[in-house]
């Protein structure tokens, strides 16, 4: 059972633009999670497009709205996409490429004359929750889980994180080609910037499972060389397991790998609203850390350089938390009694701080970094 993705673009152009002096208030956060996704298609599409933007778009293959409502990800869940994609289809056409069975299905008969075609171009795209080949054939994905080799053999590369609960596997994109093209086209499903689909074997991924389980629950891309030496491309939480801090666990994992290289970094930007406030949340938590109970808790005064030596942190982002924790001022003079406030604000939430190590989620006892 083979499935060869659609064929891939060549230019590996990643942006990284900055993501300025934006911060979300709290108010605003809450609401993320309502206004996003498909209403996001309507809103871009009132926006005037640049021919820039409009080729980037075509590159990353990036539609306004959604047009696949559904993904059924294995046998049993099924959820809406939330961004358009035309990636998983061929080229010009709205037949899905080949699919689990080998074979190239025409997947909605679209009446190519009609003045105003279906936004949808497929109701359901049926995915291995394994191994992320697709179909538009619910027994055709039926059939696949039978004899996934990735459901029924080992996970694939090497374990660089295991706890009782959880494991962190590194995959290389040139190894595990078609996985990663898989995963990286199911990426494009939910979020809608720049993500990469192709050149797989210019990065390395980190896939998140349960321990003792080989279903994947997320993952992020790392580029194998990175002129910003960003420790982190792109991040994805599959949306059945959103919410259970296991974004902050990679990404506190991505800190985890590039401190182990000896580097002060960070994300590949700009950050999505969802990769933003998640940001926010591990970054200002373990600086809250380090300033209360860390190495810098017997400080009178902090500089912003001490803050990212200790943390790993680059400067920039720095600010962007002690902003949003609104304990700077427009002088970057760090206000340490708004930090303590902020942290009592955050416990009294019953929010998730740091544990007496300042990790929020890796415990290093269980890590098997191999850089
Ligand atoms: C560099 C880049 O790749 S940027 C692109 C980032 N990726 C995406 O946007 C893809 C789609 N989004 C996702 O996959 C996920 O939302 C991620 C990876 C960004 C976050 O993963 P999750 O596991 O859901 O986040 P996690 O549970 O760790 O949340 C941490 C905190 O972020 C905030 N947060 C996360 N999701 C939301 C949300 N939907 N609404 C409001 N706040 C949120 C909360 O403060 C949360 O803490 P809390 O639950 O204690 O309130």
């Amino acid at each position: 059972m083979t499935m060869d993705p659609p064929e891939f673009q060549t230019s590996a152009a990643t942006a990284a633009s900055a993501v300025g002096e934006t911060i979300l208030a709290d108010d605003k956060i809450l609401t993320l999670k309502r206004s996003k996704k498909r209403t996001q298609g309507k809103k871009s599409k009132k926006a005037k497009k640049t021919p820039s933007a409009e080729n980037e778009g075509q590159l990353y293959g990036i539609l306004d709205e959604p047009n696949i409502d559904y993904v059924q990800f294995g046998v049993s869940q099924r959820f809406h996409t939330w961004y358009g994609t035309n990636v998983y289809f061929e080229n010009g056409t709205r037949k899905l490429g080949i699919t689990v069975e080998g074979k190239k299905n025409r997947i909605k008969d679209v009446e190519e004359t009609d003045s105003e075609p279906s936004k949808v171009w497929l109701d359901t795209l049926f995915v291995c929750e394994y191994c992320f080949k697709y179909t538009d054939d619910e027994q055709k994905l039926v059939d696949h889980d039978r004899v996934c080799s990735y459901k029924s053999r080992c996970a694939p590369g090497r374990i660089q994180y295991k706890s009782p609960e959880y494991t962190i596997r590194k995959v290389k994109g040139s190894k595990h080609v078609l996985f990663c093209q898989c995963l990286c086209l199911f990426t494009k499903l939910f979020l809608d910037n720049k993500s990469m689909y192709f050149k797989v074997e210019n990065y390395e991924f980190f896939i998140l499972y349960k321990t003792g389980s080989n279903k994947p629950m997320g993952f992020f891309s790392k580029d194998l060389v990175s002129f910003q030496q960003n420790n982190l491309a792109c991040i994805l939480i599959f949306p059945p397991y959103q919410r259970r801090q296991l974004g902050t666990l990679l990404m506190e994992f991505s800190y985890k790998l590039s401190r182990a290289e000896g580097v002060i970094t960070g994300p590949e930007l700009p950050l999505s609203p969802f990769g933003l406030i998640g940001y926010l949340h591990l970054w200002a938590n373990v600086i809250a850390y380090q300033l209360e109970a860390g190495e810098l808790s017997e400080r009178a005064e902090v500089t912003l350089d001490e803050i990212s030596h200790c943390t790993g942190f680059r400067i920039n982002d720095i600010i962007m938390a002690l902003k949003y924790m609104q304990c700077i001022d427009s002088d970057y003079k760090i206000y340490l009694a708004h930090i303590r406030a902020w942290k009592k604000k955050q416990a009294d939430k019953g929010k998730l701080g740091t544990n007496t190590r300042g990790n929020m989620m890796i415990d290093d006892e269980y890590l098997l970094i191999d850089v």
